[in-house]
């Protein structure tokens, strides 16, 4: 893709330069808890990732939440948390808004936190609540969780820049405690395909982003990998693998077309950018595990 330098920079340019205070005041929160849940989104594990955070935690326990499951390939899912979890981390995949969530992340967080605890038992110490921190990039869906788990509205502020709170427990159940503000992190930023896949899924604002070319990428992929998710839904067919004929295909079949019979292209990519995010196409996963050799 010819302009992906100047899109790579546009997307790091969203990200306030205030990667140094958000990275501090994450080092802060994680000397006072036991262990991280890190939020990622389940579309899109390896983008929504931040790429510090494995070394800032260390060898803190960790459990991995894949948010918004609901939008996402159920299939992929389910090899991403295959693939993600290992001895010191636990993979869990949720609709934050609508799936239990109390019982199986207190009983993974405990799960995470035995040998500890049963070294504090055996030390003849009582083991008080684990406390817990949560983390991820905007917009992934911390808030919806803490608020889920402590079972009303917190008023988050997260990690703004110059928004200075005192830490805050919140009592999830008997077992847990939670830090009320979230540990908010930049995604990772490697490479264009990256900031691709953030766009799409809405986890960039839409004003910095080529909307265009963010088309013109998901057409691709959805050729490659959902081809018949376009079929069903544009009538896009087989043959067909010039994303701008696809688009021509959603603008003629929608009615999109200016005075002089073009398609109205601002209007034809609008719609297929909602339609994605609405998941009206289908259940979409931007990345594969098999693709990504990272674990966590
Ligand atoms: N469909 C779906 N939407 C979700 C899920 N989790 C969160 N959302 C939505 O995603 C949006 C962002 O969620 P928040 O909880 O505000 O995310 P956040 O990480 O606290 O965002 P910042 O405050 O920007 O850091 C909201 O519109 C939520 O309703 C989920 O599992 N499924």
């Amino acid at each position: 893709m010819s302009k992906d330098k100047s899109f790579t920079s546009s997307v790091i340019n969203w990200f306030p330069g205030h990667m140094t205070k958000a990275k501090r005041a994450m080092e802060e929160k994680l000397k006072v808890v036991d262990m991280v849940i890190e939020l990622r989104d389940a579309r899109v594990p390896h983008a929504s990732a931040n790429p510090l955070l494995s070394a800032l935690i260390g060898n803190k326990p960790r459990l991995v939440i894949l948010s918004k499951a609901d939008k996402a390939d159920p299939v992929a899912t389910k090899q991403w948390v295959q693939k993600l979890s290992s001895e010191n981390v636990r993979v869990l995949a949720f609709h934050l808004q609508q799936d239990a969530l109390m019982k199986p992340i207190v009983s993974a967080c405990k799960e995470l936190m035995k040998d500890k605890i049963e070294r504090q038992i055996r030390r003849g110490i009582k083991p008080r609540a684990i406390r817990v921190m949560v983390a991820g990039i905007p917009n992934v869906g911390k808030s919806t969780l803490i608020n889920r788990l402590a079972n009303k509205k917190i008023a988050q502020t997260g990690d703004r820049p110059g928004v200075t709170k005192a830490l805050q427990w919140v009592k999830v159940g008997k077992e847990l405690e939670l830090l009320d503000t979230p540990g908010v992190l930049w995604p990772k930023f490697e490479d264009a395909q990256v900031g691709f896949v953030l766009g799409i899924t809405g986890a960039i604002n839409d004003n910095v982003l080529p909307m265009e070319e963010l088309a013109v990428y998901a057409l691709r992929y959805l050729k490659q990998h959902y081809p018949h998710l376009l079929q069903e839904r544009y009538g896009i067919g087989e043959e067909l693998d010039d994303p701008y004929q696809m688009l021509i295909v959603i603008a003629k079949q929608r009615g999109f077309l200016l005075k002089n019979e073009e398609m109205d292209e601002k209007r034809t990519v609008e719609t297929l950018m909602r339609e994605i995010r609405d998941e009206k196409i289908g259940m979409i996963s931007w990345e594969s595990s098999d693709g990504n050799s990272e674990s966590v």
